[in-house]
């Protein structure tokens, strides 16, 4: 493995969030020093530098990405993102937003799945007061409030066909009407969509339009998923790591090159979200002093790793596929649905119960919101009962027995 230095790494501070990304070829590592907890070497470090919104690009995996966001950006051409969940069409669709000439317009994301099917339309096109019941005041759609800048319109292959009818009208003709309302009112929108399904197969099965898909999908981009740019998890897990240790004692934690190379053989299912929220989990089970890597991967072991991405020159030295354990009693094994029903309330421990949002369980766990809400429906978990538990890192692990499953209630 080649375990790349976050210096090599190249840095879009803000990108989306005060204009213009500045793009340094390095991390901004600028205004202290400190001896690495975790390491005992002395690294620099730089508060500003650990921002939710910094990009971090580092291998090769991303050039064409980025290569094609540079020429899509400045026209005003709409853009399809195409990649598994987590994987960065979120900051990259902000990076479109940033480096086009509607930089100091609005940029507004719509999770278009979060959307109840009845409210679709008021929701992107407005309504007028009284136009339906509940409606007592006039309120601007999506479309409306982005006008003179972007709409981001994240999770589109959820939108119903009728929803997509009309979407497509206001990409057609730059015209709305508020619900209730019978006037034409032009928007000047630049439309950036993304899904992590397969838009193309949908449109063959009938669930996505077409019309709608050559619309909005003049020019598509492709996110690669983090296991496809494993060059990238060093960069993206060292600057992950400065902003936990930041964020939990001041002072940044640093990887060391066994980790890196653990979690470079992961497979990331929830893509960078994912490698995210491990890094927290590592740091917090560290104490804030300390990365505790393994742990938070799980089971910790490389084998199981290994045997997960099936390269067996993944593998430790001790490790032995012929001596693995036998398969254990079913009855003695849990289900997968138990182990993702505990996994779920971890997350829920962690975050009080919060879904939605940075740091949220659905963030945590590499899923949208809309996707948790569905499986804790499915698995019957009560979220109101994790709104009231103290967070205790170490107790994490008890957490599932000590709140027990609650029957058929529905997630916020
Ligand atoms: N290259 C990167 N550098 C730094 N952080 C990143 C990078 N790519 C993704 N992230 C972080 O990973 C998380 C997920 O990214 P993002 O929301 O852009 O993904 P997404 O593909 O839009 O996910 P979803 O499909 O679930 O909406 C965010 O917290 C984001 O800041």
């Amino acid at each position: 493995m080649t375990a790349l230095s976050t210096r090599s790494a190249r840095h879009f501070g803000d990108v989306g969030n005060t204009g213009l990304p500045t793009e340094s070829g390095v991390i901004r590592l600028a205004t202290g020093q400190a001896p690495s907890p975790s390491t005992g070497e002395t690294v620099e470090f730089d508060r500003a530098a650990v921002q939710d919104n910094d990009m971090i690009i580092a291998g090769d995996g991303l050039r064409d990405v980025l290569a094609r966001i540079e020429q899509v950006a400045p026209t005003n051409a709409a853009v399809l993102l195409e990649g598994e969940t987590g994987s960065g069409k979120e900051l990259l669709a902000r990076m479109v937003h940033a480096r086009s000439s509607r930089a100091r317009g609005p940029m507004l994301r719509v999770n278009c799945g979060a959307i109840p099917a009845e409210l679709v339309d008021s929701e992107l096109f407005g309504h007028e007061r009284g136009s339906f019941t509940g409606a007592t005041s006039t309120r601007l759609g999506w479309f409306e409030r982005a006008d003179g800048g972007t709409l981001f319109l994240d999770e589109v292959g959820e939108l119903s066909l009728p929803a997509q009818v009309r979407l497509l009208r206001v990409l057609q003709d730059g015209t709305l009407e508020r619900v209730g309302g019978g006037k034409s009112l032009r928007v000047d929108v630049r439309v950036i969509t993304a899904t992590h399904r397969n838009l193309r197969a949908m449109c063959a099965q009938g669930t996505f339009r077409e019309d709608l898909f050559y619309r909005i999908g003049v020019f598509t981009v492709r996110i690669p998923p983090l296991r496809d740019r494993r060059d990238d998890i060093p960069a993206l897990a060292s600057h992950f790591a400065k902003r936990a240790g930041v964020r939990l004692t001041g002072i940044p934690l640093v990887p060391s090159a066994s980790e890196l190379e653990d979690l470079q053989d992961y497979r990331w299912p929830g893509n960078v979200r994912e490698l995210a929220a491990v890094i927290e989990r590592a740091a917090i089970l560290g104490g804030g002093r300390k990365l505790e890597v393994r742990a938070a991967l799980g089971d910790g072991s490389a084998p199981s790793r290994a045997l997960e991405t099936g390269d067996p020159s993944k593998m430790n030295s001790n490790a032995n596929p012929v001596s693995l354990p036998s398969t254990p009693h079913a009855s003695a094994f849990p289900t997968l649905e138990e182990t993702m029903r505990a996994h779920i309330h971890r997350a829920l421990v962690l975050t009080r119960g919060r879904i939605e949002g940075r740091g949220g369980a659905a963030d945590i766990l590499g899923l949208n919101p809309h996707t948790l809400r569905g499986k804790m429906r499915k698995l019957r978990i009560d979220w109101a009962r994790f709104r009231t538990i103290a967070v205790v890192p170490q107790a994490l692990d008890g957490a599932e027995q000590a709140i027990g499953v609650a029957a058929n209630e529905d997630a916020p």
